[in-house]
């Protein structure tokens, strides 16, 4: 069946960089199923080969290189997920982040401008407010990002701004929180993994002894830090509004999260419930950077998008990444 998005938007050629990702491959997933032709563009650096979707066209490359030439055949728009993600590897090695991230999406604007792409949506992150004055956060908050990786993705949403305002670019930043979850065999497996809840399900698979709760002395009811998880599955939706509802000249930001906060110590209770593990914890420092609590205020997607979460519980977001895990378990 499809969905309300899916029946109002027409069909377009999409360029989906990171589409080989774990977000990327879940949104160019839902793109192909809503009849739009999609070419994924992913150099494979932390993404899967096989997770780029069955009806979309794969090219191996890195995302402004292939753009460069590729966008010449004449595209609708672009979805740009492809990026640097991993907080304090930015702060160890800022070069790989300045260049990967801000220099690879000056090339993507620059090739888009000269190719005539009319439409951009853009992987930002919550990253980009830094330690927040409120909670939940709305978009007009201050944006002081504290780590490198948050300062790369609020420098290309500000050359985003510019190209809109110059070029008439219609463009969407949409800023996540926590992502999670999965859509069918499409989901989270990076090699590197610092997300918490597939590390806290890789302890109920047997892949690991136990999980680290970084800090119990935050200003929060348990003392554990607070985060908004949001099911990739309701992220994908927002992808495809965003597409559909870009305007010329516009440069359109969006928080997206569920605005409710879930502590580290519910959530790995959520995934002891979901898993009927015992997921062994304990207590290690807080991981530098990690602000107390990040909720969002998600008021703006659903007013202007029509955005509406269809899996908000936790415990669904949680269940869905555990059927995903066991199937790959399984393999
Ligand atoms: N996962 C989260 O909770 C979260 C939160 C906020 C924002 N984001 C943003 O969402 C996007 C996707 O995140 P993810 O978790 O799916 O990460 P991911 O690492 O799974 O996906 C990124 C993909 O981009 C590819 N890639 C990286 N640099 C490239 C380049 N120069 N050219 C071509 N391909 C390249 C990688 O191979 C990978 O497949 C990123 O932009 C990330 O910053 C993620
Ligand atoms: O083994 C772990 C892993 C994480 N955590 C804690 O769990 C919470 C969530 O951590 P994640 O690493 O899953 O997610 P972050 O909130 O750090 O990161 C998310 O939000 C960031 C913005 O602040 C970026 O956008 C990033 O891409 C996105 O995944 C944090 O309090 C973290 O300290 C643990 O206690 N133990």
């Amino acid at each position: 069946m499809p969905t309300a998005t899916e029946k109002q938007d027409k069909p377009r050629k999409l360029v989906v960089t990171g589409g080989a990702g774990y977000i990327g491959s879940v949104c160019a997933a839902r793109l192909v199923e809503a009849g739009h032709e999609v070419v994924v563009v992913d150099d494979l650096s932390t993404g899967h080969a096989d997770a780029v979707p069955h009806g979309a066209r794969f090219i191996e490359g890195d995302a402004a290189e292939t753009a460069e030439t590729l966008l010449a055949e004449g595209f609708d728009g672009v979805l740009h997920f492809a990026a640097k993600s991993l907080v304090g590897e930015s702060m160890q090695a800022p070069g790989l982040y300045w260049h990967g991230n801000v220099l690879t999406s000056l090339r993507l604007l620059e090739a888009m401008r000269t190719h005539g792409t009319p439409r951009l949506v853009f992987s930002s992150t919550a990253a980009t407010y830094g330690e927040p004055e409120q909670a939940p956060i709305p978009e007009s908050a201050p944006t002081r990002p504290s780590n490198t990786y948050g300062a790369t993705k609020l420098a290309i949403d500000h050359a985003i701004t510019s190209y809109a305002r110059a070029h008439g670019l219609a463009a969407v930043s949409l800023r996540y929180f926590n992502v999670a979850g999965a859509y069918g065999n499409y989901g989270e497996r990076h090699t590197t993994e610092t997300h918490l809840i597939p590390l806290v399900l890789q302890v109920a698979t047997g892949d690991r002894t136990q999980v680290q709760i970084y800090g119990d002395d935050y200003p929060t009811e348990d003392g554990t830090a607070v985060r908004d998880y949001i099911h990739v599955n309701d992220l994908a939706e927002a992808h495809l509004l965003a597409v559909a509802h870009a305007r010329p000249g516009e440069h359109r930001i969006y928080n997206l999260g569920n605005g409710t906060g879930f502590s580290v110590q519910q959530v790995i209770d959520t995934c002891r419930a979901v898993t009927g593990h015992a997921i062994p914890a304990v207590l290690a420092p807080r991981r530098a950077g990690d602000p107390a609590v990040l909720v969002a205020a998600s008021d703006r997607a659903r007013e202007e998008l029509g955005w509406k979460p269809e899996r908000a519980e936790l415990s669904e977001i949680v269940a869905d990444a555990w059927t995903f895990t066991q199937g790959r378990a399984a393999r």
